[in-house]
Order: C-alpha cells, then sequence, then structure tokens
C-alpha cells in the first residue's frame, strides 16, 4: 500500500518529540558529561551520546556506563549516575535544544486541519513537559505522555494504543511521526499509520532501513500530505 492511501481517513496524530520536533542531543551532551564528571569519568562527543538516545533514560544511562564498565560495574554505579543525569538533566533541560525546521508550521498546519495531537514520547514525563513548554509547543498537544507515564514505553504499542483510546478513535486513524524504528515499531504493533523524518537520530542507523509508510522531509510536509488526503477535515 502506498503511503497516501494508509492517510485516508486520518484524524490524529502522534508526535514523537526527541529528534523529531527538537534537536535535544545537545542538552543531553551537557548533562551526560555533568553526570561522567560526577563519578570521575572522561567526557564523551555528542555524536556518541546521539546513537544511544531514543530508547528512554534508563537505556541511555546504561549504554554511557557500558563505555567504561562490565555488566556488574554499569549496575553497580546505575543509581548514583541515574541521580546525577537527572538532577544535572533538569538544570539545563531546553537550553542547548533548537527545533527543527517548520515544526512549529507543521503542527498549526495539524490543527488548521482539524486534526487532534498527541505527544508520545520515551523521554521521563518530567523533563518532557517543562521542555514543551519552554519551546512553546505545549499548547498544540492534548495529550503527552513520557516514557515514564505508562507501564510501558515506545517499541512497545501501549502509548500508541492510550493515545488512540483517549481519542476515542482506531488505530487506523491516528498516525504516528517519529525518526526512529522506535516509533515505526510501536506504530506498526498499534496498527497505526506512521511516517518518519529523515533528519532526527533512529540510533544511527539510515532511516531508510525503516518499515514506514513514508519519509517526510519536516512536519510541515507530513501535515500536507495527511491534509491532501483528508479533504473533508479541511
Ligand atoms: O529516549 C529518549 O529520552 C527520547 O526519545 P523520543 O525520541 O521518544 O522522544
Ligand atoms: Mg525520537
Amino acid at each position: 500500500m502506498t503511503a497516501a492511501s494508509v492517510l485516508r481517513g486520518v484524524r490524529a496524530a502522534i508526535i514523537d518529540l526527541d529528534g523529531t520536533m527538537l534537536d535535544t542531543v545537545p542538552d543531553f551532551h551537557v548533562a551526560i558529561n555533568r553526570m561522567r564528571a560526577d563519578l570521575n569519568l572522561a567526557p564523551i562527543s555528542a555524536e556518541r551520546i546521539q546513537i544511544m538516545v531514543g530508547k528512554g533514560s534508563e537505556n541511555l544511562i546504561r549504554s554511557v556506563l557500558a563505555l567504561d564498565h562490565e555488566a556488574d560495574g554499569v549496575e553497580r554505579h546505575f543509581p548514583a549516575a541515574m541521580d546525577a543525569y537527572q538532577r544535572h538533566y533538569l538544570d539545563i533541560n531546553g537550553n542547548h535544544s533548537t527545533l527543527y525546521p517548520d515544526v512549529m508550521a507543521g503542527l498549526q498546519a495539524f490543527k488548521d486541519a482539524g486534526l487532534r495531537l498527541a505527544c508520545v514520547t520515551n523521554k521521563p514525563i518530567a523533563f518532557a513537559r517543562p521542555l514543551l513548554a519552554q519551546k512553546k509547543l505545549d499548547g498544540y498537544f492534548e495529550i503527552v505522555y513520557g516514557g515514564d507515564s505508562l507501564p510501558k514505553k515506545k517499541p512497545d504499542p501501549l502509548p500508541l494504543l492510550q493515545v488512540c483510546h483517549d481519542f476515542g478513535l482506531e488505530p487506523a486513524q491516528v498516525v504516528a511521526i517519529g525518526d526512529s524504528s522506535n516509533d515505526a515499531e510501536a506504530a506498526r504493533a498499534a496498527g497505526c499509520p506512521v511516517l518518519t523524518v529523515p533528519y532526527g537520530y533512529n540510533h544511527g542507523e539510515c532511516i531508510h532501513k525503516i518499515n514506514s509508510d513514508g519519509i517526510v522531509a519536516s512536519l510541515l510536509q507530513a501535515a500536507q500530505l495527511i491534509s491532501l488526503q483528508n479533504p473533508i477535515a479541511n
């Protein structure tokens, strides 16, 4: 099936945060290296951190510690590292992050087309909410779920299915848009159509390897594609 036909009947969109709306790697970079300094570990590059982002904080901290420690060392240092990381991240949250092109225009185009919006991120909800507010994105979303809002996070379909339930829509009526295989796997398992953006992180993998219904250059292009397929919603 082509991307166009699966987008017919779409009434809402679930949008990912890191790597899709905001380039947050510079925030992760500062917070991780402050945490590493607390643990007497040498700083690491933003490029090394970028491929570790997308599967939530626990996964990120374990991956960062695994650069210097064996499995037992990772677990031993994990509680102190997580504590330091959360403190440092909240201190700098959003200060170094920037919006990708056409994010605001894209969100507005979704609204103008009568589509409802939810944000589903694997970022902890305590990080996600103030970040969305600081970047003036919070007003666009009726629902925001973080990686710790529900018992399971992406790539599990649960957060996406919860949004469909909240909106009273079938999964086929709710498109998921993200930058990684995590988003696509969750969408496929939920039965939602899925679009991907090519500029995000995708765990360091090529976006073309992802099984999605199409790659869009920006959220604005996604909104235009969906509007074209749903003239009644306009
Ligand atoms: O892993 C994270 O913290 C963020 O991931 P996201 O791409 O789901 O927003
Ligand atoms: Mg992402």
